[in-house]
This record gives structure tokens, C-alpha cells and sequence, in this order.
């Protein structure tokens, strides 16, 4: 495994496992999985309504705690300072925890103009030591600038929407200018188009690997942090064997190549959902 250190200090597995779109119960069993194979960051969220169950995977799982790197984050409608507090205490309630290791921003709506103080209650909650580390989740640059401009502590990561088909080259190069990590979602693209992609096929072949695992490698590749979901055990053990091959650079070039910034999520600034 492979750990990247945030710009706090603090050293974060590079490969994770994300659990959306998990029912509670099944997340239980695929996060025991994926803890069984060596995934040590588990990526959840209020809003996926799985955290008893990744909670109660964490405490029967044979890991102590404190080798386990645990994200979750505040939902729109928690947004606020008092209502963050808040929503951050029921979060590690239900996750049956006494901190977590990364709390996130979901996502800006900034339609509402809150995420300046909620990030400022994250700023409380990383003082008191309740969280190991800030960050967001669909930021663009104008909103990482205004946190920039406005608060204290630098979020450790901003964790968008990427894969081969949106490369999120400007967001990366802002980041890095920043020292603030790019984490993938969709990474595999929600197991769409991207792993059927021709050029993709070809590399995957000429490695003995799978699409899914080329494109993993090309995120880790790039300095980018990963968390691909899976309920399929098979898939769960595929998506962590991708430490023992390395792209080229004319590889890590033919898939840049593929970027056609095409979402499959909403952009951040129309997502107003409340
Ligand atoms: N901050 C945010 O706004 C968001 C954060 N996220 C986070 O990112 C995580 C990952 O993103 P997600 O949207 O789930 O999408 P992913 O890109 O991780 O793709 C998951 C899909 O791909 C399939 N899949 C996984 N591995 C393989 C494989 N090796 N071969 C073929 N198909 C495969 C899965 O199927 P199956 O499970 O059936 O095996 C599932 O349908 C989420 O789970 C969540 O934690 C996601 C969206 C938004
Ligand atoms: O992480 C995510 C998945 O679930 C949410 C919806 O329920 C999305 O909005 C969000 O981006």
C-alpha cells in the first residue's frame, strides 16, 4: 500500500474504499472484506446511510482502530456551524467512534453561501481533536479561493469527480499549486464507459490487467488518491492488485489523452439539493 502525507502531516492510505450506493447491512460485509484484503481508508457519508453499518464493520474487523483511516461528511442540508457540530457528533455516533480520521465538506452549494462557516466548524472540530484532518468534496477553484482567503487551515484534500473520461486538469493543477490532495470519486468511472475504453483495453491487455486496475494505476500514477466502490468480492481483491505494475509515460500520456470532460455527476455549481 501506498501512503501519501496531507499537508498536515498526518499519512493517509492512497487507495481506498468507497461505499455509495451500499445498503447498510451490505456495507457491513464489504468493508470486512475489503479490511480483509488490506484496504485500511473507508470513504462514507451521512447521506449513504451506511455508517452503522461500516461502524460495525470497523469494531469486528481484526485492525486495530488507529490503523484504520476513516472518512465521512456533512450533508447539505447540515450546513451551518451549529448544525455541522451537530451533524458531525451523529456521524460519530452512528459510526460508534470517538474520532474519525477525515471530515469533508459534500459539496459547496453555493447557492446558500454556508460553506465558509461550515468549514469553519471543521476548523473547531480539527482544534479539538475530534477529526485528524479537514477537507472538501466538489470544490471548484473559486470556492477553494475563498477558503483560502477566509479561514485558517488548509483543507487536506478536495475530493471530485475523476477518471479517464474527466481529467480535472485545472482543479489538479490549482491543488497541487496549494498543496491540497485531489481525491477521485467515480474513479472507475461508476464502472462505465471508461472500462470498455479501447486504448484502455489495449494497455490492460499488454499488462495481464484489467481496465479497472489500469485505471487505478493511472490515478495513483498522477499523485491522485482513490477510492473505488465494489460489493463483488472478486472486485474488491481486483481493485486492490495494482501495486505490483507501472504505467509508461506514453501510457500515462494515451490515457490523458482520453479526457473529454464529460460528468457523470452534477456540477458543483448546480448542485443546490437540499
Ligand atoms: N464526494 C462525492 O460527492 C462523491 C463521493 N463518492 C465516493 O467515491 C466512491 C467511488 O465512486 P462510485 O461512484 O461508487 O464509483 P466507482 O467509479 O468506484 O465505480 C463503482 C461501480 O463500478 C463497479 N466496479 C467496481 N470495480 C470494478 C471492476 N474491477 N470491474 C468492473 N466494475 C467494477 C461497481 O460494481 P459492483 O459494486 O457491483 O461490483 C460499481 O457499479 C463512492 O463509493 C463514494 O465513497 C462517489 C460519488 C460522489
Ligand atoms: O457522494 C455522493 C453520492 O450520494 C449523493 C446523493 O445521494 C451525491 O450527491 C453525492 O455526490
Amino acid at each position: 500500500m501506498n501512503f501519501v502525507t496531507l499537508n498536515n502531516g498526518l499519512k493517509m492510505p492512497q487507495l481506498g474504499f468507497g461505499v455509495w450506493q451500499v445498503e447498510d447491512d451490505q456495507a457491513t460485509s464489504a468493508v470486512k472484506k475489503a479490511i480483509e484484503v488490506g484496504y485500511t481508508s473507508i470513504d462514507t457519508a451521512m447521506i449513504y446511510k451506511n455508517e452503522v453499518g461500516v461502524g460495525k464493520a470497523i469494531k469486528e474487523a481484526s485492525v486495530p482502530r488507529e490503523e484504520l483511516f476513516i472518512t465521512t461528511k456533512v450533508w447539505n442540508t447540515d450546513q451551518g456551524y451549529e448544525n455541522t457540530i451537530k451533524a458531525f457528533e451523529a456521524s460519530l455516533e452512528r459510526l460508534g467512534l470517538d474520532y474519525v480520521d477525515l471530515y469533508l465538506i459534500h459539496w459547496p452549494t453555493p447557492e446558500f453561501d454556508q460553506y465558509v462557516d461550515t468549514y469553519k466548524a471543521l476548523e473547531k472540530l480539527y482544534k479539538d481533536g475530534k477529526v485528524k484532518a479537514i477537507g472538501v468534496c466538489n470544490f471548484e477553484i473559486e470556492h477553494l479561493e475563498r477558503l483560502l482567503n477566509e479561514c485558517e487551515v488548509v483543507p487536506v484534500l478536495n475530493q471530485v469527480e475523476c477518471h479517464p473520461y474527466l481529467a480535472q486538469n485545472e482543479l489538479k493543477e490549482f491543488c497541487a499549486k496549494h498543496n491540497i490532495f485531489v481525491e477521485a470519486w467515480s474513479p472507475l468511472d461508476q464502472g462505465g464507459e471508461a472500462l470498455q475504453d479501447e486504448v484502455i483495453q489495449k494497455i490492460a491487455n499488454s499488462h495481464n490487467k484489467s481496465t479497472a486496475q489500469v485505471i487505478l494505476r493511472w490515478h495513483l500514477q498522477n499523485n491522485t488518491i482513490v477510492i473505488p466502490k465494489s460489493v463483488t468480492p472478486s472486485r474488491i481483491e481486483e481493485n486492490f492488485n495494482v501495486f505490483d505494475f507501472d504505467l509508461t509515460s506514453d501510457e500515462m500520456n494515451a490515457i490523458n489523452e482520453l479526457n473529454r470532460n464529460r460528468r457523470k455527476g452534477p456540477h458543483p455549481n448546480e448542485m443546490n439539493v437540499r
